[in-house]
């Protein structure tokens, strides 16, 4: 172990998911790759007071670099300890590709990894998911598997229809493995074209509520809900972008989704668009600018401000532990 969560000021995902489940609200998992957006989505989740699940792709994971990794993780649970916020901050891995990814994340001070094998043979998902939980756990490490392929891109790997979790494997599946907590799939997908024009973007609420009885109070999580918010999608086009036919998750379906089992909802387009966008439309406004505070700043405040009010209008997590400012 180079370096365990709890010395990076760092939370697994058990209380802040049991508090979540009893209160009707979700907690937050937002998607980084610099500083700028760890700082968009820590100071939202601060002044909400929100509990936060910063989540890091293996592509993410590579990009920042795995040895200073832990100490962005570090500087924001030291950003929260100073603004007076008593917010949990976990650092998840997304999408673990395998149990020897989800080990080195864990010794490099992970709190949470997530192992998905739901592309794989049910059988082959079920023994390394559970290979991943009996390591994680030996280091107080929760668990996030998945049952069921979101359509769409995920990974490496293309679901062109999608493949609903089969509510008679969770009981089985949770039980076998041991995980902490299961990605499910009822409709949401990756990216910024969930649906295609005319569609209705509705998802199997049923499909959850089914599942919701055969794991009572299991904590489940939701992938792929970004809202695609038309503003950013408007404001790129208008300032040189070509993004079309990009939709989203609708908040109504979310908030439903939210006061139910779900204890746990995924955002990373939305903060991808609003940075983005914020980036784009300093460049048209002032082509002469070039300090990267000028324009970064700003994409950095439309992810923020995007976000608190998701986590207040959709995951209903505001209030939940103490709220605080450090700016
Ligand atoms: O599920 C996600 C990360 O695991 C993100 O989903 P979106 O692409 O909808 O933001
Ligand atoms: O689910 C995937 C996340 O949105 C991260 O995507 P990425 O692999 O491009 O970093
Ligand atoms: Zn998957
Ligand atoms: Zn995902």
């Amino acid at each position: 172990m180079k370096y365990h969560f709890k010395d990076l000021g760092l939370s697994n995902t058990k209380e802040m998911f049991a508090k979540a489940n009893k209160e009707g609200y979700a907690v937050p998992a937002f998607n980084f790759n610099n500083m700028e957006q760890l700082q968009g989505i820590i100071e939202a989740c601060v002044e909400e007071g929100s509990p936060v699940i910063l989540q890091v792709s293996t592509g993410a994971r590579k990009y920042i670099g795995k040895e200073m990794l832990p100490w962005l993780a570090k500087a924001a649970t030291a950003y929260v300890e100073a603004s007076g916020s008593d917010i949990p901050v976990a650092l998840h891995l997304d999408h673990g590709p395998n149990y020897a990814e989800a080990r080195d994340c864990i010794e490099y001070g992970f709190s949470s990894v997530m192992y998905d094998g739901s592309h794989h043979p049910y059988d082959e998902n079920v023994a390394e998911a559970k290979q991943v939980a009996d390591f994680a756990h030996e280091h107080d490490v929760t668990v996030e598997a998945e049952l069921g392929v979101l359509a769409g891109i995920e990974d490496d790997v293309v679901a062109a229809e999608h493949v609903y979790t089969q509510p008679d494997e969770v009981e089985d599946f949770v039980s076998k493995t041991g995980v902490d907590s299961l990605a499910i799939a009822i409709g949401t997908s990756h990216g910024a074209h969930k649906f295609k024009p005319g569609d209705d973007p509705k998802l199997r609420l049923d499909i959850l509520a089914e599942i919701e009885k055969r794991i009572p109070g299991f904590p489940i999580v939701l992938h792929g809900s970004s809202a695609v918010p038309h503003q950013f999608v408007e404001m790129i086009n208008q300032y040189g972008g070509q993004i079309a036919d990009a939709i989203g998750i609708p908040d109504s379906e979310l908030r439903k989704a939210a006061k139910s089992a779900v204890a746990k909802i995924n955002v990373d387009t939305d903060g991808r668009l609003a940075f983005t966008a914020g980036i784009r439309e300093v460049f048209a406004k002032k082509p002469g600018e070039f300090d990267p505070r000028k324009y970064l700043g700003p994409a950095k405040d439309y992810m923020k401000e995007y976000y608190k009010d998701k986590i207040r209008n959709v995951f209903g997590a505001n209030g939940a532990y103490k709220a605080g400012t450090a700016r």
